[in-house]
């Protein structure tokens, strides 16, 4: 865990704009290409923000045809958690909103964007929305993050090693 650990902190570097962010870890539910359930996001940095194009597929349906409301939540609150790595240091999902405003369509690709609103001592108050090509809102969120310290995620076991 201490050399994932030490992984993650080289993570909060600088990118430029444009440039196409690291996961969080290989199994990340949102973002890690060996989590066969995952979401595979990637996400860029695009100005202070971070943008991703994404396309949902049947692993993740709620009504057929539909996303499942939790997985648009998943993907959501993991591009915040790639917004982080332009913050400098990690952070957790301490509230998370979303309005479902029409329907997320599987096999659809959207255009998501995240951004910090505000800063006030550890907490982070981000925004974050995603539109169909034609640029109509499907959703938007809202969500604050708190500052903590890398050796918070110690209290997790490894990626790759079961917990029970
Ligand atoms: C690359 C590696 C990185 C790793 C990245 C890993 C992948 C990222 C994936 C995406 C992100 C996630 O899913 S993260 C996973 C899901 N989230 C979690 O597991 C977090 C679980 N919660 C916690 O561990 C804890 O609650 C903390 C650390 C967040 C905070 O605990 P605490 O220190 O006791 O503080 P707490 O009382 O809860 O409140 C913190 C501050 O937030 C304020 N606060 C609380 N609720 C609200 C609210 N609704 N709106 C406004 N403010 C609020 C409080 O007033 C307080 O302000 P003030 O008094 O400070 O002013």
């Amino acid at each position: 865990m201490q050399a994932l650990l030490a992984m993650w902190a080289e993570k909060f570097t600088v990118y430029p704009d444009g440039a196409e962010l690291p996961t969080h870890h290989d199994h990340c539910l949102g973002c890690g290409p060996n989590n066969p359930h995952g979401h595979h996001l990637r996400a860029l940095r695009h100005g202070d923000g971070v943008q991703a194009w994404h396309t949902f597929d049947n692993r993740h349906v709620g009504a057929p045809g539909i996303v499942h409301g939790g997985a648009v939540a998943t993907v959501v609150d993991d591009l915040y958690g790639c917004l982080l790595f332009l913050e400098g240091g990690p952070a957790v999902t301490r509230q998370l909103t979303i309005e479902y405003l029409a329907p997320v369509l599987i096999g659809a690709e959207y255009r998501l964007q995240a951004d910090v609103v505000r800063r006030e001592g550890r907490k982070l108050f981000v925004a974050a929305r995603a539109t169909e090509p034609a640029g109509r809102a499907v959703i938007t969120s809202t969500a604050v993050f708190v500052k903590v310290s890398v050796e918070h995620f110690a209290q997790g076991s490894p990626p790759g090693v079961p917990a029970d």
